[in-house]
């Protein structure tokens, strides 16, 4: 994840774990619910309004709140119990979910009626819509969220997800700079019932006077939009660009001996970890799978493997191991991957990215208890929306199964990773990986 520290006006921001200039993030404290109750306090934000993508930075908490070696180095975890204290003048705590989305514009509290008027003062709210360059003063105007398909109007030409929850709604305005003069009743700054903003928006490039909701215009918004479409991650939707889809060949095989060079130590570095277990049990009495193997649907849609970022400091087998626990709930004490299961590492150039694999193989009554842990994870129904098995055996069609399975979309390299790991692991012939990649669909 591309993340910014909560803490407004804090520029410090998370492109890769291994650190900018030694800050290290720290997401917000949710396995312990009273030390989160202190941090929200400090950082001035309802819980309702958190993420769990939240994190703040190093630069708001002392040096007595980390850990130290036995040597007195100071290391990168903090003391449990800290709490982040430092904020400067000019880096207050936020007020809102969406300030920690889009930290240029302070978005103030709630507000009463679409209709009504509001002036920007000193910290006062600002226009969402990103570049806008609107001069001090000019009147903002509440999302109109009280009226749904109004609401789905205004929120997709500002390129706003329309999956968020209303009532994130309530917390921001547009500033009248986005509104064309046909939306204003005469001689009023107060908008039209069914104005609609049509002026310098991220996801509208139709014209200006294209701005009252009338019933036709509501099933023909689609093409007004420009060619970016509808952006259902919103602003998110630039920060996570380099978690999209991979392109054809992007990915190479690291050489076993090269995976700990300088030239793949000082990129983006993350390891996951393919949890199997081997079986003979037959699904239907039928079909042989042989193995078990998990995967997640990620909060993206896209399947990958438990594993993340590897933090400032951290090796790669502890960052798999950590992660796991986060995302899955593993018992760590007792399941947890070493370097001597190390799969496969892979090197795209264009990201700058290197991205470990591991092995984790435990007894199939294991794997149905990492199953029902997983969904006590601290990530479950965040990050990770469900555990799945992978069907590995095919039908009599020569289609359904697993040639089907892997036509779906996969994160990073996750599905050459599978496939490196079920040839070394012999749990499929290269024979049969092969037939079920060079599947075509049938109708069925
Ligand atoms: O299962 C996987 N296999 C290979 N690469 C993955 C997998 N899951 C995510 N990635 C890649 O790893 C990087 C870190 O993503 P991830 O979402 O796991 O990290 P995070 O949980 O620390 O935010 C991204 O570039 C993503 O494309």
């Amino acid at each position: 994840m591309l993340l910014n520290c909560t803490v407004e006006n804090c520029e410090n921001k998370l492109v890769k774990r291994n650190g900018i200039n030694g800050v290290i993030f720290h997401r917000l404290p949710w396995d312990d619910l009273e030390l989160l109750d202190k941090w929200l306090k400090a950082l001035k934000i309802k819980k309702c309004n958190t993420s769990h993508y939240m994190t703040v930075c190093s630069e708001h908490f002392t040096e007595n709140d980390y850990k130290r070696s036995p040597s007195g180095v100071k290391l990168t975890d903090l003391l449990h119990g800290a709490v982040p204290t430092i904020f400067t003048d000019n880096s207050k705590p936020q007020t809102s979910f969406f300030t920690y989305r889009r930290k240029s514009n302070d978005l103030g509290h709630l507000f009463a009626k679409q209709s009504e008027i509001r002036t920007r003062e000193n910290n006062d709210p600002v226009c969402f819509v990103p570049n806008c360059r609107t001069p001090t003063g000019l009147p903002l105007y509440n999302f109109p969220f009280g009226d749904k398909r109004l609401l789905h109007i205004w929120s997709k030409r500002t390129g706003l997800s329309t999956m968020y929850d209303t009532d994130l709604y309530l917390n921001i305005t547009i500033c009248k700079s986005h509104f064309h003069d046909n939306c204003f009743h005469e001689n009023s700054m107060q908008l039209k019932p069914y104005a609609i903003p049509s002026i310098d928006l991220i996801d509208y490039s139709g014209p200006p006077d294209n701005c009252c909701l009338i019933t036709s215009l509501y099933s023909e918004e689609n093409s007004v939009m420009t060619n970016t479409g509808d952006r259902t991650w919103g602003w998110l939707g630039s920060t996570e660009a380099f978690g999209r889809l991979p392109e054809p060949n992007e990915f190479i095989v690291i050489p076993k001996s090269q995976i700990h060079c300088e030239k793949y130590a000082n990129s983006t570095q993350a390891a996951h970890c393919l949890i199997y277990a081997e079986s003979n049990e037959k699904v239907f009495g039928i079909y042989n799978p042989r193995a078990s193997i998990l995967m997640q649907l990620r909060y993206d849609g896209y399947f990958g493997f438990p594993g993340g970022l590897i933090d400032s400091g951290e090796d790669f087998v502890t960052a798999v191991n950590r992660e796991m626990a986060e995302e899955m709930n593993l018992d760590t004490t007792i399941h947890s991957v070493s370097h001597d299961d190390h799969v496969i590492s892979h090197w795209s150039e264009k990201k700058n990215l290197a991205l470990h694999f591991y092995k984790l193989k435990v007894k199939m009554t294991e794997l149905i208890e990492i199953e029902k842990r997983a969904l006590l994870a601290r990530d479950y129904g965040s990050e990770v929306l469900g555990t799945i098995r992978i069907p590995l055996y095919t039908l009599g069609d020569h289609y359904r199964g697993f040639p089907v399975f892997l036509k779906h979309n996969f994160i990073g390299c996750s599905k050459e990773q599978l496939i490196a790991a079920l040839s070394s692991l012999n749990i499929l012939t290269p024979e049969e990986i092969q037939l079920a990649l060079n599947a075509h669909s049938k109708n069925v």
